[in-house]
């Protein structure tokens, strides 16, 4: 009360100079309160660089693995388990503290706390979006590892932006150092339907696969590397020259070939990572494709699997039934009944995979016959592989690769009662076995029962070929036998058809159809009225769109119109 007194009285006051001494010390109030506030947001937001980090981005991966060094993720209280050793996630030791391989991998879910660490010199937090680690987006879908729909949040207390790439470009040189015994596969996950921001984040870590591990043709590997070796280290040459930084390989041949273990360990040997997309999933479509292969970075192999998907195949082309008026009918057979990918899709992704720098693209297919010449010109697919069932040296030379010499220097008698040296067997060994008969896939599985008994392997290569031959053709006739009842009821249904179509014009009950091709209504014109007493006009047309749930209508069909 006291205070207010003087207050008022010094305002009051018949001295005018104290009332100013009153106003002056409001302002110097009011303008050390203003003072203070900005320092404190100048403190807070001018001196640090704001950084964030993606889930589905490789960056992303670089800082987590970055962090899992770090001592402070060591000390998380939360834990994604993952079990799946084939997937790639950044467990952590929980005894010794370094990185471990064992039978599931513990993968903090840190930054529920900022987290603060020095890094040459300069002061770093590092943060997690806390919602996306409970609330994941997909929850239905099996991505195998932690939720998906983090982001990082880092924060450097400098005003030197260069400290940020610095820094960035150390996490990624520690993620490729560490990565250098293994070779890093991407594949799109079902998230690529929607081309959504996680579609490579199903990730797997295999190791490196030696080049001169493959059993292929002579001199195939050496060219192929040489290939892309020398694509790699010519930049410069295509920017001069103004054409793409781009190489398209096609490798084209039976299953079980050596495609695939072609690309991976090519990738290994050019330290690259494999961003890998398979057409015969049927969960492709354009759009998801186009999406999916936007986000595919630089300087990395852009791998599509079962490229003939995208087409028709022969069987589906010839199942088409006809139509009895000449009209054809989409929903009677589906193209490409294995992918949604259109041929125009694929050849705007592959050209569009030229605006990359530095993009390596294989294609694998089993049916090069039925690409389309615009898909494999040069430009698109600049060399082209061609993968054989085993010759006689690739048998040879894989008896040689699972019973190597060093190995077994003479057949151990102990274990293997015949001690011919491998090199004999090996030999023995391909000459039973039929030319180009056999992929190498197929013989590996055979090897693999006898791990440690060649000569038992050789002793019973016969039988196993004789065994399969009779599998095959048994094989071969019941798909004849098949091929004949699809044949038999195509024409059947053919037949009825034309039929029905005659009967109703011969009943005279003649259906005028018009087709008006702006808006494809059908409208019908009743002929005279029958002559014979009381049947009902049957009104004969073919619908445009079968009805629902007509065994015209496909699953896309269904698809489509509820689109
Ligand atoms: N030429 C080869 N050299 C070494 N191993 C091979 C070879 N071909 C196949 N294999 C082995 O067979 C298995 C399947 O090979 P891979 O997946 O590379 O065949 P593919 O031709 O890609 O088959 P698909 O066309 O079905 O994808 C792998 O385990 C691989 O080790």
């Amino acid at each position: 009360m006291m205070g207010f007194s003087s207050l008022f009285a010094a305002i009051f006051s018949p001295r005018p100079f104290d009332s100013l001494k009153l106003v002056l010390l409001g302002i110097l109030v009011e303008s050390g309160r203003r003072f203070f506030y900005w320092l404190v947001e100048r403190f807070k937001y001018r001196p640090s660089i704001n950084a964030y980090f993606n889930q589905g981005d490789p960056a992303y991966e670089w800082i987590v693995h970055f962090m899992t060094q770090e001592e402070a993720w060591k000390r998380s209280r939360d834990f994604n388990i993952s079990a799946k050793s084939s997937q790639r996630t950044w467990g952590i030791n929980m005894q010794s503290g370094s990185q471990v391989q064992g039978n599931a991998e513990y993968v903090p879910i840190y930054c529920t706390e900022p987290y603060l660490f020095r890094w040459k010199g300069y002061w770093f937090e590092i943060k997690k979006n806390r919602d996306s680690i409970s609330a994941p987006r997909y929850p239905a879908v099996d991505f195998g590892g932690p939720p998906l729909t983090g982001t990082i949040h880092l924060s450097i207390f400098t005003l030197k932006v260069s400290i940020l790439s610095d820094f960035v470009e150390e996490i990624r040189a520690r993620y490729v150092e560490s990565n250098k015994p293994r070779v890093v596969i991407r594949s799109g996950t079902e998230s690529t339907r929607f081309g959504g921001p996680n579609s490579w984040s199903n990730i797997k870590a295999k190791y490196r696969r030696p080049l001169d591990t493959l059993v292929l043709g002579e001199g195939v590997v050496e060219s192929l590397l040489a290939d892309a070796q020398e694509f790699m280290d010519t930049v410069n040459w295509y920017v001069e020259a103004g054409i793409p930084h781009r190489r398209g390989y096609l490798l084209h041949g039976p299953p079980g070939t050596g495609k695939t273990s072609t690309i991976h360990a090519l990738a290994g040997e050019l330290g690259l990572e494999v961003y890998t997309l398979s057409l015969a999933s049927g969960h492709m479509d354009d759009g998801g494709l186009q999406q999916a292969t936007s986000r595919v970075p630089p300087n990395t192999i852009l791998l599509i699997e079962d490229i003939d998907c995208a087409f028709p195949s022969r069987e589906e082309e010839e199942d088409d039934i006809p139509s009895p008026f000449g009209i054809s009918s989409p929903y009677m057979s589906p193209p490409g009944l294995g992918s949604r990918v259109t041929l125009s899709g694929l050849l705007n992704v592959i050209d569009g995979i030229g605006s990359e720098e530095g993009r390596i693209f294989f294609a694998t297919t089993n049916h090069v016959d039925r690409l389309d010449p615009a898909l494999i010109r040069p430009g698109r697919i600049d060399m082209k592989i061609e993968y054989t069932l085993a010759t006689h040296a690739q048998s040879r030379a894989m008896f040689s690769r699972f019973f190597p010499e060093s190995r077994f220097p003479n057949t151990d008698a102990d274990k293997d009662p015949i001690t011919p040296p491998v090199s004999e067997l090996a030999k023995e060994f391909a000459d039973s076995i039929p030319e180009k008969e056999f992929s190498i896939a197929e013989l590996q599985g055979y090897l693999l029962g006898y791990k440690s008994t060649p000569a038992k392997a050789v002793a019973n290569i016969r039988a196993w070929v004789q065994q399969e031959c009779s599998n095959r053709e048994a094989k071969k006739k019941r798909e004849a036998e098949k091929a004949e009842k699809r044949k038999k009821a195509k024409e059947q249904a053919t037949f009825d058809m034309h039929n029905r179509a005659g009967e109703a014009m011969a009943a005279g009950f003649g259906t005028v159809m018009q087709r008006s091709i702006g808006d494809q209504a059908i409208k019908s014109y009743p002929s005279p009225a029958p002559t014979s007493g009381s049947e009902t006009p049957v009104l004969v047309s073919v619908p445009q769109t079968p009805e629902k749930g007509s065994p015209l209508m496909t699953s896309n069909d269904t698809d489509k119109r509820e689109d």
